[in-house]
């Protein structure tokens, strides 16, 4: 199928991204936001100030704040608002849906009641509708300039994975299918922590070895938690899991790195948060994946000593100096199991 009408939920930098490549590629796609003078910016500048200045806009795309108005129609719905308000702003138009409308979300956190992922809010709140999860590393400000970028389609049904890649490929995005939902959904989440984590360590001037080490050994703890909650480590090898790991702890672009940057040049969590005026997941995300890794009994010296930092303003340095110190471990846990070391 050839989708004809696209529907970006969202007004952020990211779903103001995902709206402008559909556009470019001639998808009549409208976008719904809550804040009016964004909306008309969009319609009349072709701009959106507020989250991506700067940057030209496809003239074809439009902006409303009418749900239903964004939703008639729409062959595919991107879901583009942050993991707290996801429930909320789905279920005020989830009875007008009909069941062939596509939900396809972009949102990289987690539901705490429940430890719900993205896809499974929306399968829940929409039953009958294909759904699946865009993610990977995807930094909106880059792909706002037409730099070449990559992403991952991940859903159980093949029709949306080859419909979802007919209507985002272009010439400076290409997007891969995977049908391993809950990995690919599961690392965009997780990352966000370390990219935290990643903000301290350079903040605090540590080395390019210190970055490498802190980098893999957030890889290591992510697939240990995955496999945990019963994800395919496999994933994690590909763009959704190592691509956005390498690129959110690396770019100051990346909202939930600066927090940490913040935090690590001695920055309050609030103060950080504040400055931002953007979404960082990776806040509340290491909240929930702490009480989670607790509940399960899951060794997760980065995700416990993040939180240490974050929420009981434990000194960065002290608590990056202590994971040196740690029990002896294995490298790479699927080769030596960390009960043969
Ligand atoms: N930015 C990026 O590089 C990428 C982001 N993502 C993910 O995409 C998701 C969205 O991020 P992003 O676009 O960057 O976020 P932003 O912080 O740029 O924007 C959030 C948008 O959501 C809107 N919003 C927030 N709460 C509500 C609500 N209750 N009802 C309606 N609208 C609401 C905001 O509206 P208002 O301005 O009115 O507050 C704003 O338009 C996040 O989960 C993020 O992790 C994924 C890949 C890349
Ligand atoms: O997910 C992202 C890049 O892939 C964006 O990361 P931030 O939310 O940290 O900016």
């Amino acid at each position: 199928m050839v989708i004809q009408k696209a529907a970006v939920i969202g007004g952020g930098s990211f779903g103001t991204v995902v709206a402008n490549i559909l556009a470019d590629n001639h998808i009549h796609t409208v976008q719904w936001m809550r804040n009016d003078d964004v909306a008309r910016s969009i319609n009349e500048q072709h701009s959106n100030p507020q989250y991506l200045p700067d940057v030209s806009l496809n003239p074809a795309l439009t902006a409303t704040t009418d749900l239903l108005d964004a939703i008639r129609g729409a062959e595919v719905i991107f879901v583009s608002v942050p993991s707290k308000s996801v429930r909320e702003v789905v279920s005020s138009f989830s009875a007008e849906l009909t069941p062939e409308q596509a939900l396809v979300s972009t949102t990289k956190g987690i539901e705490p009641d429940g430890f719900l992922l993205m896809s499974q809010v929306l399968a829940e709140i929409c039953p009958d509708n294909p759904v699946g999860v865009l993610s990977g590393p995807n930094l909106a400000k880059e792909i706002a300039k037409r730099e070449l970028a990559a992403t991952v389609i991940a859903s159980e049904n093949s029709d949306l994975r080859r419909n979802i890649q007919e209507a985002l490929s272009c010439p400076y995005f290409r997007v891969y299918a995977s049908n391993d939902l809950y990995g690919v959904e599961l690392s965009g989440a997780l990352k966000n922590i370390y990219a935290i984590v990643s903000g301290f360590v350079a903040a605090l001037g540590m080395g390019e070895n210190t970055r490498s080490m802190i980098i893999t050994r957030s890889l290591a703890e992510m697939s240990r938690f995955a496999v945990a909650l019963g994800a395919n480590p496999l994933t994690f090898l590909g763009l959704a899991g190592v691509g956005d790991l390498v690129v959110t702890c690396t770019s100051p672009l990346s909202r939930n790195y600066r927090v940490g940057y913040a935090i690590g040049q001695g920055k309050s969590l609030a103060e950080a948060v504040d400055e931002l005026g953007e979404v960082a997941e990776g806040v509340n995300t290491l909240r929930y994946v702490r009480a989670k890794a607790q509940e399960l009994s899951i060794y997760m010296p980065l995700v416990m000593g993040a939180y240490e930092v974050l929420f009981n303003g434990a000194n960065p340095r002290v608590v990056a100096q202590g994971l040196m110190t740690g029990e002896h471990a294995s490298d790479v846990e699927f080769a030596l199991p960390r009960c043969d070391i």
